[in-house]
Formats: C-alpha cells, structure tokens, sequence
C-alpha cells in the first residue's frame, strides 16, 4: 500500500525504510530537505492516491499539534491520520474529534523499538475504531517485529498511547533498579568486575532483558561509565504515567521513584537536602558541611 510518513528523523526515518523494504510506497516528508521525498505536506498529500493513510512521527506536543492542524485542512474525507509520536494519550480523543468531524479517521499508535527497530522490527500498541485499524494494518504488520507478538490494538482512540505511557513508565523503573544496583556493585570492594557479574545476569536469570544487554553494551564502551555525567532528561511519559496514577489511585511506587530520581540527578547540590541538614543541625547540634 501507500503511506505518507510526516517526520523522518531518528525512528520515523527507520520507518520509512523497513515499510519500504515490507514492499510498501512511502512518501516522506520532512523539515529537513536533504531527508524528504517531497518538500510540503501539501505536496505529500496531492502525491498519495485516496483514500490516504499519512502517518505522524513528530515529537509530541505542539510539533504533532500543528502538523495535525495542517492535515486537517489538506486530507478529504476518507483519510486517516496516525500519530505514531509519544504523545500525551489526552490529545488523542482532540485530534480524533478535530478530524472525525472532516471525515478524516484517526488512530493513535505508540511504537517502541528506538534505533534498533529498523533491524528488530517495532513494537506497536495502537487505538482506535477496528475500521480504521485494519486500513493501516498492512503498514503495522511491517513494522512489527517478526514474531507472534509485538503489536496490539489495545482498545479504542487513546489507548495505544495509554498502553505505550505505561510502558515507558515500566521502562523508567527497570533502568532505575539496574542503574541502583549497578551502583552499589561498584561501591563495594568485594566485587571485583561488575561488568563481568552484569554481563554473566544475561542468561538464565530472573533479571534478564533486552535492558539488561543494553547495561552491557554500555559498560562495553565505558567500563564505569566514566565519560558520562550523572544527568537524566525526561520526555514527559512518566510524568504522565504517575498522573494517570494519581487520577486513578493506583499506586506507583517504583515509577514515581525513579521519575524523581531523574529530577534529582539534575541537581548539582540539593536544596532539601539543606533543609534536611539545618533541621538536624537545629534539632540534634548535627554537624553540617558548609559551601567552601
Ligand atoms: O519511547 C521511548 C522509548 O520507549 C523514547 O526513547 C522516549 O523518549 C524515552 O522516554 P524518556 O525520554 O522520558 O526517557
């Protein structure tokens, strides 16, 4: 079939090419013009064949706002837009609304996978009306991992983005639990060669997973991690996992922590950890360390 795919960076440019490469027609276009087949979104929508499928691979927020704003004006009737980004599932049932009432059909997919999905296939978790799902099956049937499993139709619009929210949240927690116990191996004089002992959690343990190479393949390039600074960024999925959490009085111990660990790592010195040391030092005549 035809696809026009909207974003062709890191993953959207990955995705062009393994649907290319499942026989498929893509129309990509970009920002940037040494990536895009065609130079517009207007020219990509003249250049598909109705009914269209385009597919949204902008970051989320409002780069997938104003593209799907655009599209909205320029696609007929029959269309059907995908927002395949990390967005917020909240926007999915707006953009549903804003273009169900042009007749355009829309489905929310969240895909995991990063730079290695264009070899290893991309696991997909998408929302939607079982219509417009199945229009662009043949195009999630090339991108999903060969295999049984990797892709789902999780529930109607919103819940793809739902289900790829609560994955990343997941993600956050695992890459905590091996980050913190990596970090007490390191402390300790006993073990001599953590890498080794992480590299040996591969097979046959409880522990193991594709994280878990990864950890590996990282201390392959750095054996302590030295060249890294100690700073996490975030991208708002677990933001929004613990939201979902407290709207729905779930608890989330785990996710949360490992959401603020991120917010503490960066810190360069504390501020409550002040505020903790001046109580000691009201309290109890603690001593405290002062700036040099
Ligand atoms: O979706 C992803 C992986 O599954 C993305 O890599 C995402 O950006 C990671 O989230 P964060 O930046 O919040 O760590």
């Amino acid at each position: 079939m035809e696809l026009g795919l909207v974003g062709l960076g890191k993953m959207g440019g990955n995705m062009r090419e393994r649907i290319r490469r499942a026989g498929h027609t893509v129309i990509g276009y970009d920002r940037n013009p040494d990536v895009a087949d065609v130079h517009s979104l207007k020219e990509l929508v003249d250049s598909l064949e109705g009914p269209r499928v385009v597919w949204v691979m902008v970051p989320a927020g409002a780069a997938t706002q104003s593209t799907i704003d655009e599209l909205a004006e320029l696609l007929s009737p029959g269309d059907i837009v995908v927002d395949g980004g990390n967005s917020r599932w909240t926007d999915d049932e707006r953009h549903a609304v804003e273009l169900g009432i042009k007749g355009i059909g829309f489905v929310d997919c969240g895909v995991s996978g990063g730079v290695w999905g264009l070899e290893n296939g991309y696991a997909l978790m998408y929302g939607g009306t079982a219509e417009h799902v199945a229009r662009v099956q043949p195009i999630f049937d090339a991108l999903k991992p060969v295999g049984e499993f990797g892709s789902v139709h999780a529930g109607k619009v919103g819940a793809g983005h739902f289900a790829k929210m609560v994955h990343n949240g997941i993600e956050y927690a695992m890459m905590q639990a091996y980050a913190e116990g990596w970090e007490l191996l390191e402390k300790v004089d006993s073990v001599t060669d953590v890498r080794e002992v992480f590299r040996s959690w591969q097979e046959g343990t409880v522990i193991r997973s594709w994280l878990l190479d990864l950890a590996v393949n990282a201390l392959d390039e750095d054996e302590h991690l030295d060249k890294l600074r100690g700073f996490a960024q975030d991208s708002g999925e677990g933001r929004w996992t613990v939201e979902a959490a407290i709207d729905n009085a779930v608890p989330l111990p785990a996710i949360t922590a490992s959401l603020f660990a991120r917010f503490a790592s960066r810190q360069d010195d504390s501020p409550q950890m002040k505020m903790i040391a001046a109580l000691r030092n009201q309290f109890g005549g603690h001593a405290v360390e002062n700036k040099k």
